[in-house]
């Protein structure tokens, strides 16, 4: 077990490492632990936990749900291939809703629910302060953990057969989306307090998040956009709708040689003017509307779609590719996104709005990818530099572009398709069979590495640096947006190899940096995530999919939805972050059982231990703190 206080002074970020043993840098006086636990103490005193609030359920909701189900269109749809050709349980759900609650915010931060998380447990071991060892009692709790540790092979996730098969007739019930617009509109007249914010008027307000067009890009640039010039020129935009500084910002668009999509024209043109009376807009947005009717309404998810992406239509599939000079290579699937290998990114591209299901399941809708992006985009903020937000980590995946597609795959797409497909089976669909008028949301990433089922790990410091980046990572995002996964199987962690021997983390403010051991760590796939972005929540209400919850018994990533159905009580909108702690006792599982890297038998009890102290624990933030990482934090800088 690891409580010895690890740190340097020496060790930075994108430091190269010479030797793959490159020795680690010399102790430094300071006791990281005792700030981190002392700071942390300090911090359970002013920020309000309150997962285990539970909302009582509301049976309205559900009669809500049964009747909007009612007034759907039959699903009178054949599916292009064998619809029992995917089994997808642990890869999406069958049926979706994400839902927003614009005062959610409103309703979670509650001072008077201050309380030190910590209280009535067990100090945690403080680096230097450890006790000398007792070993009759060391004995006595590793036999514990052995016998807490049940070690039972569970069949690999992605291969599970034909268990809900039966459930997955072409004629089964489609089942309602959550009104979400309804409980917008509801909690709008509930608290007339809380303005314009809501999902749907903030991001019909919203500028553009990408601004050229799509011929422009640039598949060979090592850095498409950053970031930092997306924020800019939407804070411009943002100056522009508000006020008259147009020749300011004309300025800049000049000097930078930006040229704005007519989107984004009109957004300047609009100068702050319209979508003054929401509640009217709402009302006439249609939850069946589909991209086919591409309509001008443009109040419509659809439109609301294209306008965050900054496109005033949707752009040919094919001319995101047709510059030729792309090398293109499929590099992983899952139940609704083919993901691309574009040059240095990634395109995951995700059929929606149709009214076929594509790979066994029913299209997302505009409705859900709007939150799903929106989301993408909360948590590109955890990764901005010069910020001096008090919250910043890499971990999510970034990503750089969104754009709103339809027609044909490209012949190259199709190529690499077929290569995968030829390699390794594909489960999904052929993409030739979507039809000439099929929409696609195409997120542009980076390339975020292998994903973990696949990637091969050396050792038992790799085995940790990837624990201690996804919880660290967790930690921040859980603690800047009440972040939960919510959906961290092995396939949504990426990690690929890097010459950084540090890697930077600000939690609450304090800067830590941990040792990669040349491991770089992505999380992606935010489908089943639950977000606080400040004046919304977005969240699938996953009540409504019964199905993923039916997985085999004993099976790590089937008993973890199923755990995490136990924490939430079904109530998907609350901020649960032990559902964060969830997947990471998951994560050990799957390092223990599923990953074969060299390691000892004290490494293995060590990781045994490690999960039987996570299961007390309530979120990542917690979990940041136990001693199986404390050698991993190199150094801590004070925050300027
Ligand atoms: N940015 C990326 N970099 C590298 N590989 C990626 C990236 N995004 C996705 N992949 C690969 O594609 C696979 C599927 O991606 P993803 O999980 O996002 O799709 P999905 O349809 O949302 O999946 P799910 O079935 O879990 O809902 C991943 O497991 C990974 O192998």
């Amino acid at each position: 077990m690891n409580t010895s206080v690890g740190s340097s002074s020496h060790a930075v970020q994108g430091t190269q490492i010479s030797k793959s043993n490159a020795p680690l840098p010399p102790p430094s006086s300071r006791d990281l632990w005792s700030e981190i636990v002392a700071a942390e103490t300090h911090h359970h005193q002013q920020i309000d936990v309150v997962y285990r609030r539970r909302k009582p359920r509301n049976n309205q909701k559900d009669a809500t749900l049964t009747a909007s189900d009612s007034t759907r269109p039959c699903p009178n749809r054949v599916s292009l291939v064998d619809p029992n050709k995917r089994v997808s349980w642990n890869r999406a759900l069958s049926t979706r809703g994400r839902t927003s609650i614009a005062v959610g915010a409103y309703m979670v931060y509650q001072p008077q629910l201050k309380q030190d998380k910590r209280k009535g447990k067990p100090a945690l071991p403080k680096g230097k302060f450890v006790q000398p060892p007792n070993f009759d009692k060391e004995k006595l709790y590793f036999q514990e953990v052995d016998a807490f540790e049940l070690l039972e092979e569970s069949p690999s996730p992605k291969k599970v057969g034909t268990w809900t098969l039966g459930n997955m007739t072409e004629e089964g019930p489609i089942p309602a989306l959550c009104s979400r617009l309804e409980k917008w509109l509801h909690s709008r007249k509930l608290n007339p307090i809380c303005g314009p914010s809501s999902t749907l008027s903030k991001i019909l307000d919203t500028p553009a998040t990408s601004l050229e067009t799509i011929h422009d890009i640039d598949w060979n640039s090592s850095d498409l956009r950053t970031l930092e010039e997306t924020e800019l020129i939407n804070s411009l935009l943002l100056t522009v709708k508000n006020g008259d500084k147009k020749s300011l910002v004309n300025e800049f668009l000049i000097e930078n040689d930006i040229d704005l999509q007519t989107n984004d024209k009109m957004l300047f043109a609009q100068n702050g003017e319209g979508y003054e009376d929401i509640e009217a807009d709402v009302k006439k947005l249609s939850l069946a509307s589909t991209s086919s009717s591409l309509d001008s309404d443009h109040s419509s998810p659809f439109s609301a779609l294209l306008a965050i992406c900054g496109q005033s239509a949707p752009s040919m599939l094919q001319d995101m590719f047709s510059s030729g000079s792309e090398t293109i290579v499929k590099v992983g699937e899952g139940t609704f996104g083919e993901a691309f290998k574009v040059n240095n990114y990634v395109c995951k591209i995700v059929p929606f709005d149709g009214d076929f299901r594509v790979n066994g399941e029913i299209q997302k809708k505009s409705e859900e990818l709007l939150e799903e992006v929106l989301l993408c985009k909360t948590l590109n903020q955890l990764r901005r530099k010069n910020s001096d937000s008090d919250n910043l980590c890499r971990t999510f995946i970034e990503c750089i572009e969104f754009r709103v597609c339809q027609g044909q795959y490209d012949a190259a797409l199709i190529q690499a398709w077929e290569d995968w497909d030829h390699k390794h089976g594909s489960e999904n669909d052929h993409p030739r069979e979507f039809p000439d008028k099929q929409c696609y949301m195409v997120f542009v990433q980076e390339h975020g590495g292998k994903d973990l089922e696949s990637f091969a790990l050396l050792n038992f410091d790799e085995a940790r640096a990837l624990l201690v980046q996804v919880t660290a990572g967790l930690a921040v995002a859980e603690s800047a947006y009440e972040f939960e996964h919510r959906d961290l199987h092995w396939g949504n962690i990426l990690i690929s190899r890097s010459d950084s021997v540090t890697l930077q983390f600000t939690l609450d403010g304090r800067n830590m940096s941990v040792k990669t051991y040349g491991l770089m760590i992505s999380v992606i796939d935010f489908t089943l995530s639950r977000i606080n972005t400040g004046d919304r929540i977005l969240y699938l209400d996953l009540s409504s999919d019964p199905d993923l919850f039916k997985g085999p018994k004993g099976d790590k990533q089937s008993e973890t939805y199923r755990k995490m159905k136990d924490v939430t009580e079904d109530w998907w909108e609350g901020s649960y972050p032990k559902t964060n702690v969830l997947w990471l006792i998951y994560l050990v599982d799957i390092l223990l059982m599923k990953k074969s890297f060299e390691r000892s038998t004290k490494h293995e009890r060590d990781l045994r231990s490690l999960k039987k102290r996570f299961d007390k624990y309530d979120s990542a933030k917690e979990a940041i703190l136990d001693p199986f990482f404390t050698d991993l934090f190199v150094e801590s800088d004070p925050k300027v």
